[in-house]
């Protein structure tokens, strides 16, 4: 039992798909008692299922009966206004609202919730394993008190980023937000070109994987910097420099992810907008 996320309670997390059942079941690891968080979701989806069985959890079809000390809203941008719009009922103004969704900003949030106690927060998938990287930015009305609860929520699922600027929240969405899709594709990417050079399927995805997941497990284990670690792969004049070149060469990696991370800007910023 976790004493401090304990005392934020009661949670409510309106929308568990991915991304809600993710961050609900790194809380739940991390301590979180069954008891302290309501999942509102009109129809659950298996992976909700499976938590609910997992933690002992009670699942509602509707937000009645309770106004939480911190409500999660979890749904897409799209129909963000509507739901807030329909939680009306158990926002009280000892409720703090908060969204993970992709764009809508805080003006928008504190508009539809009816209050300018909202914050915005920009997580990843890997806060399911307890290993995310989690943005925030606060509303007007946010106390310190809130902001503590948050910090102490947030941090069960991974590192807490604040930001003052709420701008830089739609670049850290391009950054760690969308980051995980990045590194998945890589491993697809590496696994599918080890498959042109003539090694079986499953054993190009299990050294794609197994190398992504050894080259991450070797950031995580000391504060050496990627490059430094880099560096100590590649032997001069070695087999690694000579791919390096074409990654590290013009339109390579570094041109290929400023394009990326700039369109995915770019879309958070209409998803907002819609
Ligand atoms: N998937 C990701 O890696 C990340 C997603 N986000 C944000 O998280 C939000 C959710 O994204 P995902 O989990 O990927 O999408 P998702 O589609 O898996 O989850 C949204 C869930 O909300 C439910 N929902 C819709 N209307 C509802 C209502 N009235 N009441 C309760 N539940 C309702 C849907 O049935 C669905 O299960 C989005 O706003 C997205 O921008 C943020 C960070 C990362
Ligand atoms: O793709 C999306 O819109 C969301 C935001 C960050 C990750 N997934």
């Amino acid at each position: 039992m976790n004493t401090a996320l304990n005392r934020i309670g009661p949670i409510m997390l309106v929308g568990a798909g991915k991304m809600g059942v993710a961050l609900a079941r790194g809380w739940l690891d991390a301590g979180l008692a069954a008891s302290q968080l309501v999942i509102v979701h009109p129809r659950p989806g298996e992976d909700l299922l499976e938590l609910a069985r997992d933690y002992g959890l009670a699942l509602s079809t509707e937000a009645s009966g309770l106004s939480p000390n911190v409500l999660v809203v979890g749904v897409k941008p799209q129909v963000m206004d509507e739901v807030l719009e329909s939680l009306a009922p158990v926002i009280a103004p000892h409720t703090l609202v908060v969204s993970i969704a992709a764009g809508i900003d805080l003006a928008r949030l504190a508009s539809k919730a009816g209050t300018q106690r909202v914050m915005r927060t920009m997580p990843n998938t890997p806060v399911q394993v307890r290993k995310g990287m989690i943005g925030v930015v606060s509303g007007p009305d946010v106390t310190a008190e809130d902001k503590v609860a948050m910090d102490t929520l947030l941090s069960a699922s991974g590192q807490v980023i604040w930001l003052d600027d709420e701008a830089q929240l739609d670049a850290l969405t391009a950054v760690s937000g969308s980051g995980p899709a990045y590194i998945f594709h890589m491993v697809e990417a590496l696994a599918a070109a080890g498959k042109r050079q003539g090694l079986p399927d499953d054993i190009a995805e299990q050294l794609a994987r197994g190398t992504v997941i050894g080259a991450a497990a070797l950031m995580d284990a000391g504060t050496v910097s990627a490059t430094v670690l880099r560096e100590n792969v590649t032997s001069p004049k070695g087999a690694t420099a000579a791919g390096l070149a074409v990654l590290m060469g013009s339109h390579g990696l570094i041109e290929l992810m400023d394009r990326t991370v700039s369109e995915t800007r770019k879309r958070t910023e209409e998803l907002g907008r819609i």
